[in-house]
């Protein structure tokens, strides 16, 4: 059996109690630590809480050698862990899919996700999302402008948008809300479109989160800590969610 089990936005309690009794009898546990991060613990208080060993899995053993984590969940019970929910904003599904053609039976214990955890914070409601969009780190001359494109799709039909901000797994780097900002308005000036507004979010999910909106030059300004960041550019605001913004993140 292979469990993908989500475990929530911060630290080793946010697991659900469904999951923590399967990672708890589970005979192998993996980690899959590149989609997302659990700020708020390290891999060794993890291995305390659950009482288990943990394996990290980076990109290249999920997506191209699966085999160790299929192996083990042939001849037994494995856990795959991801922060948040397992199956929102990664490419799980593909394993999933390889257990399944190895007769592999599978389950999802799902985790709260940061997809929903932004419509709690910032007040902006969760039918008003268009596509989603991840801002990456530029890579050499590599400068993709699809992050403007969804947004300006979006903006044109006055929805909002959750811009996802890249993490690099291997050099510790996440991606800080005014780096993105730098991006974004770098690629709005290219395309000839025009950002009026941003919604900045950091550590979601923590004893800390921190909501601040604004225009490009205050969410430049503005400090919002440690990571995780992420981002919304919001369609234009129903009058609750305007509201929602100036109470909860000092909109002015
Ligand atoms: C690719 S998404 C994966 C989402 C995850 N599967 C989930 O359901 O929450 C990861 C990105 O979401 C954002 N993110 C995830 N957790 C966050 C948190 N607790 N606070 C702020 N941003 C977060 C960051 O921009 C991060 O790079």
């Amino acid at each position: 059996m292979l469990t993908f089990i989500g475990l929530g936005l911060c630290d080793e309690y946010d697991v659900s109690v469904r999951g923590l009794e399967a990672i708890r009898a589970a005979d192998a546990v993996f980690l899959e630590v590149y989609t997302s991060v659990l700020t708020g613990t390290t891999i060794p208080r993890l291995e305390e809480y659950y009482g288990k060993k943990i394996t990290p899995l980076y990109r290249e053993d999920v997506e191209l050698h699966p085999e160790p984590v299929l192996d083990a969940a042939a001849k037994g019970d494995a856990v795959f862990l991801t922060a948040g929910d397992s199956m929102v904003a990664t490419t799980h599904a593909d394993i999933r899919i390889r257990a399944a053609e190895r007769g592999i039976q599978t389950r999802i214990i799902h985790g709260a996700s940061i997809t929903t955890a932004v419509c709690g914070l910032c007040g902006l409601q969760n039918y008003r999302f268009g596509k989603s969009v991840s801002v990456p780190f530029p890579y050499g001359k590599w400068f993709p402008m699809t992050p403007i494109e969804v947004i300006s799709a979006n903006l044109a039909q006055n929805l909002h948008t959750l811009v996802f901000l890249d993490i690099q797994k291997d050099k510790e780097r996440y991606m800080h809300v005014s780096e993105a900002v730098d991006l974004l308005e770098e690629q709005a000036a290219r395309a000839g479109v025009r950002i009026p507004l941003y919604v900045g979010i950091a550590r979601a999910g923590s004893a800390t989160p921190v909501v601040h909106a604004g225009d490009a030059e205050e969410m430049r300004r503005f400090a919002f800590g440690d990571p995780l960041h992420i981002m919304v550019v919001p369609g234009e605001l129903h009058d609750i969610e305007r509201e929602y913004l100036v109470r909860f993140a000092g909109l002015c």
